[in-house]
């Protein structure tokens, strides 16, 4: 598992390190802006071949037009720029450190035979000590832009550059982007070239795209669009949740994230979000051979015409290894369920009265509930006594909706349970919740998903998995992860009718495996993202039980 930190968290790893004696904060600042330049050329390796020409000291040039001259040294107009060399790079740098990382990556650049204009959004005299260093270390040999939008903007339009570096803010952004860095790139990004365009220049942030809460993803307006971000040491939380936004309203915000060691080492932090990835102990409960000490696991069906959710539920805790699965199902339903289940059990299960004899069984030992359960009176009923069973839990769907509708019966809630909720279930079911969340920020850190979930999930008592691209998982005490579904596990197409009631299946069949709720939320979600990637376009929620035993397979043969 991988710690996601907040801005809070990374600063104070970095003090400490500092404070240690062992690194300095401009060394770090050195290490972070080598880190971003070796991932422009790992990640471009076409950019990487101008190392012999120019250099340190390079050509001297007039003063500055656009701007107030802070160096002799700059082009007359956009125009001279063009004129020269073959790769061309702009750096925005802001007034932090973020704007220091940004110095560092110029003049790397520049020593690679780099055409290099730097702009800086703010005051140099008040620049933190190694961000200023950094500043002037660039002004032994080159100039510096003072930010102007329309000169920015001027410079891009008319010249073919081939990067843009945007390290105007990162961490340390705390309140609203300011209207001319905002200007500036909503400017003259639609208006020089489309995003989709293939020779524009590639964008890079350092750190997160300007804009971006770094604790939160949410976009502090005016975000800069990326098509690749450089982190240092660790990814922060707001890479990880969801912000999507222009250029094309699908493109996420920080584009690909790439995070560079800057030898800092690892703190122990208790409260650190972990982006999941499952260990083999998750799933090496393979050993017993009794079809019981697998667990058996309960999936509650809805009435005639309404049984594939749960069906589907059934073979998805089937697949993942429970040792048996049974569907309780409504007398008139039946039929229908016995015509097309073979591994699966059958048991009637009319009423309240019925489940409750059911689950006298102690063999039951989890639960999955709410897939086209039915709103009434009646189901509401079997929601009561599958939770006064205190069996390991799975509510979605329905069930969330009537927990939602009914406060005695959301008080019945344990520690055992797992809801799924996808953001309109949240907001039923947290509407006070749900409003911070879609309330629009105004400062730094602003409130998350994670800040949500975690809310949530210590109301409720129980474990909460807010659905998404980055689902969130949180327990009562804080404990939280991220599954992604975003960069290279993006998998659209899970976003198809009944995928949810397979992975209320996939945690249902881990539960009644005896993983712990949170183990088994987490695993199940990585896993049904797993699946959906490795049967890609086309899927069908069906599909996906059917690709647990590839996915298996290869998980349980990795080293
Ligand atoms: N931690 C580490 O280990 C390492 C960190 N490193 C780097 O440092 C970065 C963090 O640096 P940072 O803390 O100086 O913050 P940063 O993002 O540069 O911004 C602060 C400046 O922006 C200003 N400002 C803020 N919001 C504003 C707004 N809306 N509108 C206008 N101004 C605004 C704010 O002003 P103030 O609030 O002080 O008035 C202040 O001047 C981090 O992202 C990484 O790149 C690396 O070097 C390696 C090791
Ligand atoms: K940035």
């Amino acid at each position: 598992m991988t710690e996601l930190l907040t801005a809070a968290q990374m600063r104070a790893i970095e003090t400490a390190a500092i404070e240690s004696g062992e690194v300095t904060g401009l060394e770090l600042m050195e290490r972070a802006g080598a880190g971003v330049v070796e991932a422009i050329f790992e990640e471009w390796p076409e950019l990487a071949g101008a190392d012999a020409a120019g250099g340190e000291g390079g050509i001297a040039r007039p003063a500055e037009k656009g701007g107030v001259a802070l160096h002799p040294a700059l082009p007359d107009s956009p125009q001279d720029i063009c004129e020269q060399k073959k790769f061309r790079a702009v750096v925005l740098c802001g007034p932090g450190n973020n704007g220091g990382d940004g110095f560092v990556v110029a003049r790397l650049l520049r020593q690679r035979g780099w055409e290099v204009e730097v702009f800086l959004y703010g005051d140099a005299v008040k620049m933190p000590p190694d961000a200023k260093a950094n500043y002037e270390r660039w002004l032994e040999n080159a100039g510096v832009h003072r930010w102007d939008d329309n000169f920015i903007e001027d410079t891009l339009d008319e010249c073919d550059h081939d990067l843009v570096v945007d390290a105007v803010f990162g961490t340390g952004l705390t309140r609203l982007m300011p209207d001319d860095t905002e200007r500036t790139w909503h400017g003259f990004v639609p208006r020089v070239f489309s995003w989709h365009q293939k020779d524009r220049p590639k964008y890079v942030a350092v750190d997160i795209p300007s804009g971006i809460c770094s604790d939160s993803g949410r976009n502090l307006e005016g975000a800069f669009p990326t098509d690749l971000t450089v982190s240092f040491h660790r990814a922060k939380i707001g890479h990880y949740l969801l912000a999507k936004g222009p250029p094309d309203g699908g493109t996420l915000w920080c584009g690909k994230v790439v995070v560079k060691d800057i030898g800092l080492k690892d703190a122990c932090i208790a409260d650190a979000v972990r982006l999941f990835d499952p260990t083999i102990s998750t799933l090496t409960k393979f050993s017993d051979t009794h079809k019981y000490s697998h667990g058996h696991a309960l999936i509650l069906a809805g009435g005639p015409g309404r049984t594939g959710a749960a069906r589907m539920a059934a073979r998805g805790a089937l697949r993942v290894g429970a040792g048996l699965v049974t569907l309780a199902v409504p007398p008139a339903a039946q039929k229908e369920v016995a015509a097309q289940v073979t591994a699966i059990m059958l048991r009637q299960v009319g009423d309240a009265t019925a489940l409750a004899k059911v689950l006298e069984d102690a063999r039951f030992n989890a639960i999955g509930l709410g897939p086209a359960l039915g709103l009434d009176e009646d189901a509401a009923a079997l929601v009561a006594t599958a939770l006064e069973a205190g069996r390991a839990t799975v509510l979605d769907a329905d069930a969330l909706t009537l927990l939602a509708k009914d406060a005695a019966l959301f008080a019945k809630l344990h520690d055992k349970c797992v809801l799924t909720p996808h953001a309109g279930e949240f907001k039923r079911l947290f509407p006070d919740i749900a409003a911070k969340l879609e309330a629009v920020p105004t400062k730094g850190p602003a409130y998350s998903k994670v800040d949500a979930t975690r809310e949530a999930a210590k109301r409720a008592g129980c474990l909460v998995l807010f659905k998404g691209p980055d689902t969130v998982i949180a327990a009562p005490d804080g404990r939280c992860s991220i599954n992604s579904a975003q960069y290279e596990r993006a998998a659209p197409w899970l976003a198809t009718a009944g995928s949810g009631d397979v992975l209320t299946g996939f945690i249902a069949g881990l539960l009644a495996r005896g993983i712990a709720p949170q183990q088994a939320a987490e695993t199940a979600a990585w896993l049904h993202v797993e699946c959906a990637l490795d049967f890609g376009p086309g899927l069908i929620a069906e599909d996906l039980p059917e690709q647990l035993p590839n996915v298996l397979r290869r998980l349980l043969s990795r080293p």
